[in-house]
């Protein structure tokens, strides 16, 4: 067992990991320190909180110093890590106060999380350009919506982030343009035929679609006022970039092996880096996608919440091997439903996969359920030399969301399309048909 652990960041992966530690081992000495003044803030919440679905920011926190310190973990906030020494196994850290000081380590857990990509074009520091990841990112732009002067709010990247936010701002009267370079919102995700009903569903609510643009600059007079693409210039008293995290691996570079994409830390299934006492975990770490059967880099809370756990065990000398991951992921507007796992159509393809698609659409309920029936539209995506499922998409006003768990199962599993053909499914009118639509879209494979 080690005597210390030192785990840098404390966000969901950080986190994830101390409680881990310190729910299972009781020996271990575990210190964790992280730059920021607040722990597990729910980004997912800040849409919900800018369109006034909750009231209020109290329960996006699951964590806190004084929590973790009651279990027993040494908490520094406000402390950065300016620098690790791998080979004598030292990180150096410095406070709020500008205090320098260093601390030893036999096992380190690297959390440091990631940053939102921020493009270098003219007119970025004008007032009113804002990023969001952080609670405090989402603090300021709420305090800044009680200036009603600011009518007109432009969101680049319509990804997950930029899709939400996008609802979150037409929610609170503001009237909303989203730009992506991209040709439709939530390309990474979905093949075209859901995320043209995810546009119609943001341009039905009033929001402005401007696909296919890139920006090139932004306009104003200390605030911003005019955002710039290569097609149109849109007025905007706020402009919010999300367009992709960047892993922070500072610590790390030329010191640890990176990820060829974006230099995120390449770790194996237990989460160790290229150095035996060394862990990565969270968004500044690869994954393994089930679904590519290779490394891969996806950003999510939940991956993040896994890989803590299972670096934690390794590091206290349990071994526990991540079963890999497949990007399982939703997102719901207006009440529109729209969930994916794995890999799209498109996606498949252009990784060089021979892969084909079965498409279904059907009521939920059977057809005498004549409350709360809903149309359900899925796609199954599966590979046709071996047969195996590559990735699902499901969209409805209906909340399917548990249905993409099975997929998510099928391909870390290595199901076969054909397997899902005769796969038992229960009926019961208030839940579904006895023709459901996994089985027919599973049926209709070629
Ligand atoms: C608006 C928004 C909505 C989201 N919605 C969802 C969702 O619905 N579902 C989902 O799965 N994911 C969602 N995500 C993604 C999710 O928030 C991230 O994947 C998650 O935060 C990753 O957690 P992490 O702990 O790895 O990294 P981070 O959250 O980035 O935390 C890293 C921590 O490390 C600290 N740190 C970094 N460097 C140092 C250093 N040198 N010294 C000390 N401390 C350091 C930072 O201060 C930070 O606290 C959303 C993200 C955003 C921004
Ligand atoms: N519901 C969920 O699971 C959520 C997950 N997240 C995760 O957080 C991470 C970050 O989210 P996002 O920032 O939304 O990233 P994203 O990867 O989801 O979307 C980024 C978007 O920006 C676009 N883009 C890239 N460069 C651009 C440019 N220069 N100009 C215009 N558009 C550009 C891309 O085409 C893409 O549509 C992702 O990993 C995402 O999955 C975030 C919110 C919700």
């Amino acid at each position: 067992m080690p005597k210390k652990i030192i785990v840098i960041g404390a966000n969901h992966a950080g986190t994830a990991a101390l409680n881990t530690i310190l729910d299972n081992y009781k020996d271990v000495d575990v210190t964790a320190f992280d730059a920021n003044s607040n722990i597990s803030f729910l980004g997912c919440g800040m849409a919900l909180w800018i369109g006034g679905q909750i009231s209020g920011p109290d329960g996006l926190f699951y964590s806190s110093k004084e929590i973790l310190e009651g279990k027993g973990a040494k908490i520094y906030m406000e402390t950065s890590v300016n620098s690790v020494d791998f080979d004598s196994k030292v990180v150096y850290t410095k406070d709020a106060a500008g205090k320098d000081c260093e601390y030893p380590y036999d096992k380190l857990i690297l959390a440091t999380g990631s940053t939102p990509v921020g493009p270098q074009l003219p007119g970025m520091s004008l007032e009113n350009v804002q990023f969001v990841k952080l609670y405090q990112n989402a603090a300021e732009v709420i305090e800044k919506l009680g200036d009603t002067s600011i009518k007109k709010v432009a969101v680049v990247g319509a990804g997950y982030i930029g899709v939400e936010l996008a609802e979150a701002f037409q929610r609170n009267g503001r009237e909303v343009t989203l730009i992506d370079c991209a040709d439709t919102c939530l390309s990474a995700y979905y093949d075209d035929m859901f995320c043209k009903r995810m546009e119609k569903q943001l341009s039905d609510h009033g929001i402005h679609l401007a696909f296919e643009e890139k920006v090139e600059r932004l306009e104003g007079n200390e605030k911003v006022e005019k955002v710039v693409t290569d097609k149109h210039t849109y007025d905007a008293d706020m402009v919010i970039f999300c367009v992709g995290f960047r892993p922070n691996t500072k610590l790390g570079n030329g010191q640890l092996k990176q990820f060829h994409n974006n230099g995120a830390y390449l770790t194996d299934l237990m989460q160790q880096t290229s150095r035996p006492d060394v862990y990565a975990v969270g968004d500044c770490a690869t994954v393994y996608n089930n679904a590519i059967e290779d490394t891969d880099y996806i950003a999510l809370a939940t991956n993040a919440v896994r890989s803590g756990i299972i670096a934690a065990h390794n590091a206290c000398g349990t071994e526990l091997k991540s079963p890999g991951v497949q990007g399982s992921n939703g997102i719901s507007i207006w009440g529109l439903n729209m969930v994916s796992t794995g890999l799209s159509l498109e996606r498949a393809k252009k990784l060089g996969f021979d892969a084909a698609a079965t498409d279904y659409e059907d009521w939920q309920k059977a057809g005498f359920m004549e409350k709360d029936n809903y149309k359900v539209v899925i796609r199954i995506v599966y590979d046709k030399k071996t047969r195996r499922i590559l990735g699902a998409q499901l969209c409805s006003d209906y909340d399917i969301s548990m249905a993409i768990h099975l997929f998510s199962m099928a391909i870390q599993e290595k199901v076969t399309i054909d397997k899902l053909k005769l796969f038992d499914l229960f009926f019961l009118p208030h839940f579904n048909q006895p023709y459901n639509y996994i089985t027919m879209a599973a049926l209709n494979a070629e």
